[in-house]
């Protein structure tokens, strides 16, 4: 290990002045950033005088053992209140009147931590795709040394789901039982898996294709938003489930409200057949290039719709349609539905992300999370490092989580000595994990309860204040609706 074990003050840094740098840190109140003066990366890569942000609730006891270290997932920030906010407060599951408990951001994400988005010292300019890549060891140890530097001796349960499960299995194997006591890891897995690992790399295609990406070398204030929005769109479709979606939208059409979310641009009224299925062929598109064919006028734009209507021609005898479509009128035409209730969702979810995240850094996390293997490096049978996981460990599954299945919840508690193995029946896949508060919250509750049974028995101390997950407040991440519906 390069950090030092001693504890020693880390250099606060201003907020304020970073947000120059970075605008999307104006979306996480209430955190610090310290910087750290230098780390080894696992890559050998040394980083120097780098930043990593945190978030704390409740009061950090003498013995300096009082600890809840919460690990986020991918696009989560330190801030926990804004995307588990309802196990927070307290009595709950992260109960600040008893334990000191503290969140801290993951390097390559936006919100605060080392990032593309940083300065580089030796350049001047943000890091951008020059980023070095960083592992999930890589934080954990970062990590480590501000807990360090705030007098922690020991952590009572570090918690995390997703790839903050990977962080949490992380921590139990780096740090042993002596340091980390307890571990809880939801919908995660003991390695990235191959199909994991696919969706990662389609996700990065889908923004490497974006016209705007530029090698990575982009204006932040011009990033290329349809690729970044299109990851995202995939990516939901992996944390939710077939069945889900049947149910939220089935073949509905949006409402007024859900296409006014959605932004769908406005299109003007078509004049031609043609003008007409070229707007139903590209409803959606939303690079600069759709904007130029869009502005494509007179004969170039007229060899386009030849073309296509010679082939239209092709099959002209078996279709039912009497509209010529170079001639035709327009309000002949009767076309099926081609909008729908699914596809406003995505897309507002896609205009929703690229306002809350960073291109760059959307890769270098998903490449953090291509590395996670507890085994790499270590052992060649995944298992043996499992079975050195000596702390008592409390695993969470979803039994519809198509992505970190429950077959991989079920490997991790047959592997890991001191396991309880939960499952979580719910219907809406790997977001499940940010969705049924009440089960989880129950689950941890339980499981500190008998396991920092010390720390959950003292009585509640005052700690002076907010929780910060005021359900009327809005949620950066859009959990908000769950939340007032508990
Ligand atoms: C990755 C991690 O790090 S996880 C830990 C941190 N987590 C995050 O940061 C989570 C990122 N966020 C998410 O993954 C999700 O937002 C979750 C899982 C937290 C919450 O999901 P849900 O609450 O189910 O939100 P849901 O997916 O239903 O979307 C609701 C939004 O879609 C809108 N919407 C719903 N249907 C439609 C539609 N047909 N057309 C347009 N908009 C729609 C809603 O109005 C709502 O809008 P709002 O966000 O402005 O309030
Ligand atoms: N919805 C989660 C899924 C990844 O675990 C996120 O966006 O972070």
């Amino acid at each position: 290990m390069s950090h030092t074990l001693k504890s020693k003050t880390l250099q606060e840094l201003d907020i304020e002045e970073i947000k120059e740098t970075n605008p999307l840190l104006k979306l996480v109140q209430g955190q610090r950033i310290v910087q750290v003066p230098e780390l080894v990366l696992e890559s050998g890569v040394v980083i120097n005088n780098f930043p990593i942000a945190y978030k704390t609730w409740g009061t950090l006891n003498e013995a300096g053992d009082n600890v809840l270290v919460i690990c986020h997932a991918l696009t989560g920030s330190a801030d926990v209140a804004d995307w588990w906010g309802p196990l927070l407060g307290n009595d709950l599951a992260f109960d600040p009147s008893r334990f000191f408990i503290i969140c801290l951001n993951s390097m390559g994400s936006p919100y605060g931590s080392f990032s593309p988005l940083t300065i580089n010292e030796e350049t001047g300019v943000r890091y951008g795709p020059e980023f070095p890549l960083c592992t999930v060891r890589d934080d954990v140890r970062a990590h480590r040394i501000v807990l360090d530097s705030l007098g922690v001796k020991s952590i009572a349960c570090v918690i995390g789901g997703s790839m903050g499960g990977m962080l949490s299995l992380e921590w139990a194997a780096m740090y042993g039982k002596e340091y980390v006591k307890n571990m809880v890891a939801l919908a995660t897995s003991a390695r990235h898996s191959a199909w994991c690992i696919s969706w990662s790399e389609a996700q990065r295609q889908s923004i490497y294709s974006d016209p705007n990406y530029l090698d990575g070398y982009y204006p932040v204030e011009e990033q290329p938003v349809a690729g970044l929005s299109a990851a995202r769109m995939s990516a939901l479709l992996t944390y939710r489930t077939r069945n889900s979606f049947e149910n939220k939208f089935s073949r509905r059409s949006p409402s007024i409200a859900q296409q006014q979310k959605a932004q769908r641009e406005e299109t003007r009224k078509p004049s031609t057949v043609s003008e007409h299925s070229l707007q139903i062929h590209n409803d959606g598109y939303k690079t600069k290039a759709s904007t130029a064919i869009a502005g494509i006028s007179g004969q170039k734009r007229q060899s386009v719709v030849s073309t296509a209507s010679s082939s239209d021609s092709l099959n002209s005898s078996t279709s039912m349609t009497s509209v010529s479509s170079v001639t035709g009128e327009v309000k002949d035409i009767k076309p099926a539905q081609t909008y729908f209730s699914a596809q406003s969702y995505l897309r507002y979810q896609g205009t929703k992300f690229i306002n809350r995240f960073d291109a760059n850094c959307y890769i270098a996390i998903t490449r953090k999370l291509d590395t996670h293997d507890l085994a790499r490096d270590r052992v060649d049978d995944i298992t043996e490092v499992l079975s050195t996981i000596q702390q008592p460990s409390l695993i969470i599954g979803i039994q519809s989580d198509g992505l970190f299945t429950y077959s991989e919840q079920e490997f991790l508690a047959e592997h890991i000595p001191k396991s309880q193995l939960e499952k979580i029946e719910s219907p809406e896949g790997h977001d499940a994990f940010l969705l049924e508060f009440k089960l989880i919250n129950k689950l941890i509750v339980q499981f500190l309860k008998t396991n920092c049974k010390a720390i959950t028995d003292a009585a509640p101390r005052a700690w002076g204040g907010d929780v910060g997950n005021d359900e009327t407040k809005t949620s950066v991440f859009g959990e908000a609706e769950e939340v007032t519906n508990w």
